[in-house]
């Protein structure tokens, strides 16, 4: 189609290209006045260009009148809001901006969020180029279609009821480990939503590599990763340069990246020499050599061998799509607890009940499956406080999303989780905190499609099951172990966005320890 190819990214891009030589040519030459009077022709000529083609893909989606030249509206995605966010979902059920060069559509309806997630031949999660410098471009999570589902299903292993179960021990050490550092802060006030990043950090460290790792490396792990999440921005400034988020972020990748290698080697060793299982890589590494021996005794074809590089580049996935958004969850959750003494105490009732009254009784999956009431807790604070506010997707092809709208070839496409989760119809009084619109005769449990909060379709959240037993494992030991104080502000309520999102005022905080269950 004509109309289609004049706004092909690639030939704006060479439109530019022309124009840009035209301009260093002229420049090179003596300046005249009709030599200033061409170029001033062909910058102006260039930003109406740039104007005809974002409003010939806009039509008449609710958006900016006109693209702020060249950057477009770069300095929102670099500050975001979320009243900015709110006020762009209220705008219509597709509304648009432009960023550089990208076209972005944003949908706010559930029905049109779960209809992008879940139409692989139209769209895919945007593969923002700042996204393949960090992670790397031959990561697993890049891949689309038929290689992506088969590398997926090799992973599933390693989140499996019988999986779980492994690391519930390893997750209870790591609490343990802080909460006794929050306790000898010795009940000074303070912001703790950093505190509560850490525990998360470790945990799914330990979770998924060991031990192997110092107590020292994983802390500067810790650190470096804040380079990372400072990273995820919708759109980013496109070359890496020394001194940008993007470059930053990809020494940090490269520091965390040495350092899982050095325990996957060590893993390895272990595994070879019947080593007991004791994280997520050696639950993978001894998997792995089980089926490999398997195809040899079998006389099969041997199975694809993961290097280590390939190891650490998987888990680094893990970490990635794992560590803002639990930790932006757990701040919420002990926010919530504490603001709401009485569904406290029901979660701290129901722990005691769980474990018959003996509060020495060792944390178990099997604990976790009978805390029905703190499952409810735990989905309503993921609905009320969605860490993933936004999924990036973007268009393979044209696509006919409304009756009256057509998505263009390349744009970025993103559904919306936030809108679903506030819907009164599913949730009536939806910014009340309600765990019992939960369980079996709640509301909510008749608006299964709303429950956005781990995405859909194929690239649903794969680690969903373990995000929210780690949540539930963490909140049921803090109940009996600590109590703990906010200091709300006027902030609390107020959300700031940092790749996820969190309190305002950082979750003023003091912890002590359990009077009445010591
Ligand atoms: C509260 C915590 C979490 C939330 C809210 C969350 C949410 C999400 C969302 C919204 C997606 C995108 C889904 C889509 O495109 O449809 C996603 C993908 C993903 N999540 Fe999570 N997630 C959480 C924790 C975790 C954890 C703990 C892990 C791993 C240990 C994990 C691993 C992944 C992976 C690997 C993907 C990409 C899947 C794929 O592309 O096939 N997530 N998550």
């Amino acid at each position: 189609m004509a109309s289609s190819s004049l706004f092909d990214p690639r030939m704006i891009e060479s439109t530019k290209n022309t124009i840009a030589a035209f301009i260093k040519t002229m420049f090179s030459q003596k300046p005249t006045v009709s030599t200033t009077a061409v170029v001033c022709s062909a910058v102006v000529g260039l930003f109406a260009y740039e104007q005809y083609v974002y409003l010939n893909k806009k039509k008449g989606l609710p958006g900016p009148k006109l693209k702020i030249p060249v950057i477009g509206a770069f300095m929102d995605s670099l500050y975001p809001t979320f009243e900015g966010y709110m006020n762009k979902w209220k705008s219509g059920e597709l509304s648009c901006v432009g960023v550089f060069d990208r076209f972005v559509v944003i949908a706010s309806t559930c029905d049109l969020s779960r209809k992008i997630l879940n139409s692989p031949v139209y769209a895919e999660p945007a593969v923002v180029a700042s996204m393949k410098h960090i992670l790397c471009d031959d990561n697993w999570v890049f891949l689309s279609g038929k290689s992506h589902v088969d590398y997926r299903r090799g992973l599933n292993v390693l989140f499996t009821r019988k999986a779980l179960g492994m690391y519930i021990p390893i997750q209870e050490s790591v609490y343990q480990k802080h909460f006794d550092k929050w306790l000898s802060f010795g009940g000074e006030k303070q912001q703790f939503q950093w505190h509560f990043r850490e525990l998360n950090m470790e945990s799914s460290l330990r979770v998924f590599l060991g031990f192997h790792m110092s107590d020292k490396v994983a802390e500067t792990i810790s650190e470096e990763y804040f380079n990372i999440t400072a990273a995820l921005e919708l759109v980013n400034f496109p070359i890496p340069l020394p001194g940008t988020k993007v470059y930053k972020a990809i020494q940090s990748r490269k520091y965390i990246v040495h350092h899982f290698i050095e325990s996957i080697k060590d893993a390895r060793v272990r595994m070879d020499n019947g080593g007991e299982v004791k994280s997520m890589m050696d639950a993978w590494i001894s998997a792995m050599k089980e089926n490999e021996l398997e195809c040899e005794r079998e006389g099969k074809p041997a199975p694809r061998k993961f290097d280590d590089r390939e190891v650490a580049l998987t888990i680094l996935t893990f970490l990635f799509a794992s560590q803002d958004a639990t930790s932006s969850a757990m701040t919420w959750a002990f926010q919530l607890l504490a603001d709401h003494p009485d569904v406290l105490e029901k979660v701290r009732q129901e722990q005691i009940k769980v474990r018959k009254g003996n509060l020495d009784t060792e944390l178990s999956l099997e604990l976790m499956e009978e805390s029905v009431y703190l499952r409810q807790v735990v989905k309503e604070i993921l609905r009320l406080r969605p860490p993933v506010l936004m999924v990036p997707y973007q268009t393979v092809r044209e696509w006919p999303l409304t009756s009256t709208y057509t998505v263009p070839k390349g744009a970025m496409l993103i559904p919306t989780t936030y809108p679903a989760l506030h819907d009164p119809v599913a949730y009536p009084n939806p910014d009340s905190f309600d765990p019992d619109r939960w369980g079996p005769s709640g509301h909510a449990e008749k608006y299964p499609k709303n429950f956005m909060v781990f995405g859909n379709g194929s690239h649903h959240c794969l680690g969903k099951e373990y995000a929210v037993m780690h949540l539930m494992a963490t909140m049921a030991q803090a109940a009996l172990q600590l109590d703990w104080t906010h200091y709300r502000t006027d902030k609390s309520d107020d959300i700031s966005i940092f790749a996820t999102i969190y309190p305002q005022d950082g979750c003023i905080m003091s912890f002590h320890p359990r009077a009445a269950t010591a």
